[in-house]
C-alpha cells in the first residue's frame, strides 16, 4: 500500500473527518506532506483546512519561507494564519521551549478565533524513535517513555493529533519528491549541537542498519507499554485506596502486597507528593516499611517532605522551616479556650474545673498567672527547681521526632520562662510546693475530628 492510501486509512481511523482542522506548517518536508496528503484526501473525509504557521525569527530565512507558504495557500485557496515571534521577546536561555510555548500559544489562539477543534502537526516515526531514546538516556518515570501520542488533548479544549507517527522521514522524503513538493530544509538541524540532532544523525541510523524495523518496534513498544500503564494506573490507585488508613497508610497492609505492588504504591505517592520518583527512594521507604526491628523511622525527602514511618502507620508529612511557623503567641485570658490549630486548644481555668480524661493539664500555685502560649524557640529553657533546663534537649530526650520539634507549643511566664513544654515536660515550680494550693490550672485539649464525640 503506498504512502497516500495508508494515510486515508489513518485519517478513517482518527475519526476527524470533514470538520475544520488546523494545520501546523513549518515548511519543512514533515508539513508540507502532511499538507499534501490532507489536500488529497477523498472528498467524504476531506476536512476544512486552516494553516497555521509561525515565523520565530531565528533563521535569516524564515520570513521567507513564510512568504512562500502564504503565496501558496493563496494560490490553493487555503486560509492562512502565521504571526512573527519578534527578537525583542527571545529569551536569553531556553529558546526552544519558549518558541514552542509561543507556537502553540498561537495555534490555540487560531483555534479558539476559528472554531477549529483539531490541531494536527506532522511529527513522524524519526521525531517518536528520537524523543523515546532521549528520555530513555535522561532515565525518570516509566510513563514518560510514551513519548509522542498520536491523539491528545490539547489546552484542555481541544485535540492534538500527529497523524504521520507511523511513517519515517525516508518515507516523507520520497513522498515529496514523487509529487514534486517544494519544501524548506531548516540547516540548523544539520548540526550536532543537540542531544536530539546527535541522535538523529548518529544512533538512530545506526540502529536502523541493525534493523530497519526499529521505527515500528519503538511505535509498537510505546502502544503496549501505553496499555500496560493504563492497566497499572488503575491497580495502583485499588491498591492506594486499600492501604488508605485516617492516619496515613496502613504498614501491615503494606507488608501483605506483592512486591511490585508495593513498589508501584511507594513510586505514586512520591509522584503525588514530591512530583517524581527516586528508585533509591522507594528502596530506603520499602526497607524501613519491612523492618520489623525499627517500628519507627523517617526519611528526609526533597522539597522540605519526609517519609514517617509510626507503628502501623507510614505516611507524607511537609515539614515547615523554623522561618514558616507561626510566630503567633497567645496570652492565655481566664476561661477561655485559645484555638491552637484545627485539632488542639488551650485554656486558663480556675481550680476545679471539670476536665476530661485525656486533657492534658497543668496545675498552678500563682495567683494571678500572666501566661502567653507560642511556638518553641531556639534556646528556649524550662523553669525547673534544680536549674533551667534546655527545651531542645527535653525534646530530644524525650525522642520527639525532629519535625515534630519546632511544632511544640510552650506555656510561658512574662518574663520569658517556661513552665511547660506541652507533650513533653512541665516544671516542677508551677507551684512552691506540693503541698501548695493549685489556684488555676492551664488545659490543653485534643479536638476531635469526628463531630459528635461525646467530649466534644
Ligand atoms: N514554525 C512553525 N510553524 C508552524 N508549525 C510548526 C512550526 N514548527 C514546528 N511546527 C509543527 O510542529 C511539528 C513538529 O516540529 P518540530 O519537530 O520542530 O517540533 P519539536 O521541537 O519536536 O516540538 P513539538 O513536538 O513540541 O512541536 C512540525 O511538523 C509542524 O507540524
Amino acid at each position: 500500500m503506498n504512502l497516500g492510501a495508508q494515510f486515508i486509512q489513518i485519517w478513517s481511523q482518527l475519526g476527524i473527518g470533514r470538520q475544520r482542522v488546523v494545520v501546523a506548517v513549518s515548511g519543512g518536508v514533515d508539513s508540507v506532506v502532511l499538507l499534501d496528503l490532507l489536500q488529497k484526501l477523498p472528498v467524504d473525509l476531506s476536512p476544512e483546512l486552516i494553516v497555521a504557521n509561525v515565523d520565530h525569527c531565528l533563521r535569516t530565512e524564515s520570513q521567507a519561507e513564510s512568504a512562500y507558504l502564504k503565496k501558496f495557500c493563496e494560490q490553493r485557496s487555503l486560509q492562512f494564519e502565521t504571526t512573527r515571534w519578534l527578537p525583542d521577546d527571545h529569551p536569553q536561555t531556553g529558546i526552544e521551549g519558549a518558541a514552542r510555548d509561543f507556537r502553540y500559544r498561537f495555534f490555540a489562539q487560531v483555534m479558539k478565533k476559528s472554531g477549529a477543534q483539531v490541531l494536527l502537526t506532522a511529527h513522524h516515526g524519526d521525531d517518536q524513535a528520537e524523543t523515546f531514546l532521549m528520555k530513555m538516556l535522561r532515565g525518570g518515570d516509566l510513563a514518560q517513555l510514551t513519548g509522542i501520542k498520536s491523539k491528545r488533548s490539547f489546552h484542555s479544549e481541544f485535540t492534538l493529533c500527529r497523524p504521520l507517527l507511523y511513517f519515517s522521514k525516508q518515507q516523507l522524503y520520497f513522498y515529496a519528491r514523487s509529487n514534486q513538493l517544494t519544501y524548506f530544509e531548516d540547516q540548523t538541524n544539520a548540526k550536532d549541537d543537540t542531544l536530539r540532532n546527535r541522535l538523529r544523525h548518529q544512533a538512530v541510523p545506526l540502529l536502523k542498519q541493525e534493523d530497519p524495523r526499529f521505527l515500528e518496534h519503538i511505535a509498537s513498544f510505546e502502544e503496549q507499554l501505553d496499555d500496560v500503564l493504563q492497566l497499572a494506573k488503575v491497580r495502583t490507585r485499588q491498591v492506594l485506596e486499600l492501604l488508605k488508613v485516617e492516619q496515613g497508610y496502613s504498614v501491615s497492609r503494606f507488608q501483605q502486597l506483592p512486591s511490585a505492588e508495593k513498589n508501584a504504591a511507594l513510586r505514586a505517592l512520591s509522584a503525588e507528593f514530591l512530583s517524581e520518583t527516586n528508585d533509591q527512594q522507594v528502596r530506603e521507604q520499602r526497607a524501613l516499611l519491612e523492618n520489623p526491628a525499627k517500628p519507627q523511622g523517617m526519611i528526609r525527602l526533597k522539597h522540605n517532605y519526609v517519609f514517617i514511618k509510626e507503628y502501623d502507620y507510614f505516611r507524607f508529612e511537609h515539614v515547615q522551616k523554623q522561618a514558616d511557623i507561626s510566630m503567633a503567641e497567645y496570652p492565655l485570658q481566664l476561661g477561655q479556650w485559645q484555638t491552637l490549630s484545627a485539632g488542639e486548644k488551650i485554656g486558663l481555668f480556675p481550680a476545679g474545673t471539670p476536665i476530661l480524661a485525656s486533657d492534658d493539664v497543668l496545675e498552678l500555685g500563682q495567683k494571678e498567672p500572666q501566661l502567653t502560649v507560642r511556638h518553641r524557640l531556639p534556646g528556649d529553657k524550662l523553669l525547673t527547681a534544680a536549674g533551667k533546663q534546655k527545651v531542645k534537649k527535653i525534646l530530644i530526650d524525650q525522642k520527639v521526632p525532629f519535625w515534630q520539634r519546632d511544632h511544640t507549643w510552650v506555656v510561658s511566664l512574662q518574663a520569658g520562662e517556661i513552665l511547660w513544654v506541652v507533650g513533653a515536660k512541665k516544671s516542677d515550680l508551677s507551684r512552691q510546693s506540693v503541698n501548695d494550693k493549685i489556684h488555676y490550672i492551664v488545659i490543653y485539649r485534643k479536638i476531635s475530628r469526628e463531630k459528635g464525640l461525646p467530649h466534644e
